[in-house]
């Protein structure tokens, strides 16, 4: 599995935690690191969501994690990439769900809501799930697609 992570500085110091959990764990292949590198980089939240998520609509990652102070605004700007389904987990129900109902691509979390341990525990779970394309989420997920295609996306 190939996994792209970003963050604004607010979310930078538990956005490259998880990078160097990911890094260090066998189910994953390959790191992109669109940044920021530290929170001297003032870039806005929106440019690194945006990023990660047209990373993963080009297909060359699989998944993303991203995250900033709430997870809110980055899920918001990953979201207006057509294809990309991304959602707030902050415990490990929801993890769980935005791949198994949602096929969510990417997780977010907001580093001034979320311990780095719990955020770590929850990285490692959801690399595990999949989304199952015959299951009765499936047309649901489908119907955004749908809209996405009607819509110009
Ligand atoms: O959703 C937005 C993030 O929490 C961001 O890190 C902080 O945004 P703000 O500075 O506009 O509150």
């Amino acid at each position: 599995m190939r996994i792209v992570v970003a963050a604004d500085n607010a979310g930078v110091e538990l956005k490259n935690q998880l990078r160097d959990l990911l890094r260090a764990d066998a189910r994953v292949a390959e790191v992109t690191d669109l940044g920021v590198p530290d929170a001297s980089d003032e870039r806005p939240y929106p440019d690194l969501g945006l990023a990660a998520a047209e990373t993963v609509a080009r297909g060359e990652a699989d998944r993303g994690v991203l995250v900033c102070g709430t997870g809110i605004g980055v899920a918001i700007s990953a979201n207006k990439v057509p294809g990309v389904r991304a959602a707030v987990v902050h415990d490990s129900y929801s993890a769980e769900r935005s791949v198994k109902s949602n096929d969510c691509q990417i997780i977010t979390f907001g580093a001034r809501v979320i311990g780095a341990e719990l955020a770590k525990k929850i990285v490692g779970e959801w690399l595990d799930y999949r989304f199952d394309p015959e299951s009765a989420s499936a047309t649901k997920v489908a119907r955004i697609t749908e809209y996405e295609r009607a819509h110009g996306a």
